[in-house]
């Protein structure tokens, strides 16, 4: 069995699922997979930060209803989230970046992820803007330090989409897709068929726990553009930046248009798209689109998301899942550190011989 010890750098959703889950799962992850989670160091804008080397009790940390600043009646805590600090001197093997998404200039993230990556530690994000905006400084600052930079939830949270595409359908001439990559989004409009106006929806999708910490993100599209830039540049060899996506959202989009559609045969969705053009660039977009009710992507509703690849050998391969929840992206945390635990030379060597 090996223990990997994680510190937690963000206490919202996301990485508040991931403790309550090590909390319940620790004992059959060690038994299914020779694995157990400590949490060494905890970090939040609103708590404070803790670091204690011989962990700190997952459940205890999740059903304690701790005031701002409260962090500081840990032993070894502060009131302050002390981040720097934090990340370069707890004694963690894994960061686990789930802070605020920054779709500007992705920060302070990609320093988190920096500093995390120099000091040897390995980095597991759902955060989209150090993947989407620095990847390949973070990633060659890992393969200098010899660890590992994570990321499959930046895309449709705990369907695995990212490492699908790379490993399975290598060879198959990949060459673009398009999908619905906004819970948000997608959660907004449906609530907005049934009746309901923009700002009641999106207030539904925020106590449910999938929109952006600023909604902005989502129904402007930002998100989704974030989400194209990392999915041309990982799967389809790209170097996009945000700057490159033609983005329009859905807050253009008023009751009168999703009516019209409806009685029309059609459904609005929100299309992230991507393609690889005659000349080897690539044409990427955000955009609502009327699809017809038969469409593969029409009858994709709530917060579920789906992608469809288009292939050369196998033609369009579509993925569908959760796109966005605090359990369903804290299990692409937990995809990543098994992903992690798997590539150790060791665990390679026992599944070679
Ligand atoms: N929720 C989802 O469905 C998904 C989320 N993601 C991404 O995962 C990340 C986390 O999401 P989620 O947990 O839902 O978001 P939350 O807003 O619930 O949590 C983020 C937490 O990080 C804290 N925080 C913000 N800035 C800092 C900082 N500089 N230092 C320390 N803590 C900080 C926030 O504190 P405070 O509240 O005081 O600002 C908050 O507690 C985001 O980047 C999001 O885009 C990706 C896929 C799906
Ligand atoms: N706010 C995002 C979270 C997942 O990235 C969404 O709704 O899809």
């Amino acid at each position: 069995m090996i223990q990997y010890n994680i510190a937690l750098i963000g206490f919202g959703g996301v990485n508040r699922a991931l403790a309550q889950m090590i909390a319940e799962n620790n004992d059959r992850w060690n038994a299914e997979l020779g694995l157990r989670l400590n949490i060494v160091a905890v970090t939040d804008l609103h708590l404070g930060s803790v670091i204690s080397p011989n962990g700190i009790d997952a459940r205890l940390l999740v059903e304690t209803k701790f005031a701002r600043g409260g962090f500081a009646q840990l032993s070894g805590g502060s009131a302050e989230a002390d981040n720097e600090k934090v990340i370069k001197q707890a004694p963690a093997d894994i960061v686990v970046e789930a802070t605020f998404t920054n779709p500007v200039d992705g920060e302070p993230a990609i320093s988190h992820c920096r500093w995390a990556l120099e000091t040897g530690k390995h980095v597991v994000t759902t955060n989209k803007g150090p993947v989407a905006l620095a990847a390949p400084e973070l990633k060659s600052l890992a393969a200098r330090h010899g660890v590992k930079f994570e990321y499959e939830g930046a895309v449709m949270s705990g369907t695995p989409v990212i490492r699908m595409a790379q490993r399975t359908l290598a060879g198959a001439g990949l060459h673009g897709f398009e999908g619905i990559l906004n819970g948000t989004s997608n959660f907004v409009l449906g609530r907005m068929e049934g009746g309901l106006g923009l700002e009641e929806s999106i207030k539904e999708a925020q106590d449910l726990g999938y929109a952006e910490a600023d909604p902005t993100a989502d129904v402007e599209g930002h998100d989704v553009r974030l989400k194209v830039v990392i999915l041309a540049n990982e799967l389809l060899g790209g170097k996009l930046t945000p700057q490159d996506v033609a983005c329009n959202g859905i807050s253009g989009l008023t009751a009168a248009d999703i009516d019209a559609a409806a009685r029309e045969g059609y459904r609005w969705k929100l299309i992230g798209s991507a393609s690889v053009s005659g000349d080897g660039g690539i044409a990427a977009r955000v955009a609502p689109q009327r699809l017809p009710l038969d469409h593969p992507l029409a009858a994709v509703g709530g917060a579920v998301n789906a992608i469809s690849f288009k292939t050369d050998l196998l033609g369009a391969v579509t993925v569908t899942g959760p796109g966005a929840g605090r359990v369903e992206t804290a299990y692409a945390l937990l995809s990543d550190i098994i992903a992690i635990h798997q590539s150790r030379p060791s665990a390679n060597k026992k599944e070679a011989a």
